[in-house]
């Protein structure tokens, strides 16, 4: 099987964890996407939802499903999206798509966390993707010497083609950090969240995935939490 089709077949697996006349939050990602032209087919079932993204928005109302405001919003039944590292306990890197602040929000006020992923992102330990960090542009510098300080390597993401800054959704820059070997992954997203001018780091460990569901050659694994 192709990434691709483990990508989509997790997706399709996910449909079931979507709990009918709700909100549902949806993340970002090529996981995510295979998993909102999933949703479109049973879109009816569901109230609306929303999105962690200006892309995943756009998507989910390119099929004609609802997007809400998270202000509109007192609670959302389930958050489905993908990952770039999954441990057996739980633990993820996010944010491979710039994504990570809205994510974690979205994530944050939802009932159930259900990460869909191909079986090369579950690891043992995490950090051989490199950590990405949001920060407040005029934060940058002083935020790189405090993440190097941790042992990482930090680099500013640049636009693709260019040398110009990545800018998120949020008017952010993100900070890339290699080298990282993340042995305590609730005990450094605390100190990341400590560092001022860090908007969000897309290490998700206190609030980590209830439940995965892992596209393997075997079929569809389900680690739960
Ligand atoms: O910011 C992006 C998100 O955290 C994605 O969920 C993550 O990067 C995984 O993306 P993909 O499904 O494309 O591998």
């Amino acid at each position: 099987m192709t990434q691709d089709e483990l990508k989509q077949a997790v997706a399709r697996a996910a449909i079931a964890y979507v709990v009918d006349g709700e909100i549902i939050g949806v993340g970002t990602g090529s996981t995510a996407n295979f998993f909102i032209d999933e949703l479109a087919t049973i879109k009816d079932r569901i109230k609306g939802t929303v999105a962690s993204s200006e892309a995943t928005a756009a998507r989910l109302r390119g099929h004609g499903i609802a997007v809400y405001d998270l202000n509109e919003v007192n609670e959302i039944a389930v958050y489905i999206d993908g990952a770039d590292e999954i441990t057996a306990s739980g633990a993820m890197i996010k944010g491979g798509g710039a994504a990570l602040t809205r994510e974690k929000i979205v994530a944050s006020v939802s009932r159930q966390f259900v990460c869909i992923a191909d079986g090369s992102k579950l690891v043992e330990t995490l950090g051989a993707f490199a950590l990405p960090v949001e920060v407040l542009p005029m934060a940058r510098a002083a935020v790189m010497r405090r993440l190097a300080a941790l042992g990482g390597q930090p680099r500013l993401r640049l636009k693709p083609g260019t040398e110009q800054a990545f800018i998120t959704d949020n008017g952010g820059e993100i900070i890339d950090v290699a080298g990282l070997s993340i042995t305590d992954p609730v005990g450094l997203e605390q100190q990341i969240n400590q560092i001022v001018g860090v908007i969000a780091v897309g290490l998700f460990a206190r609030r980590g995935a209830d439940v995965c569901l892992l596209g393997t050659s075997d079929g569809v694994k389900t680690l739960t939490f």
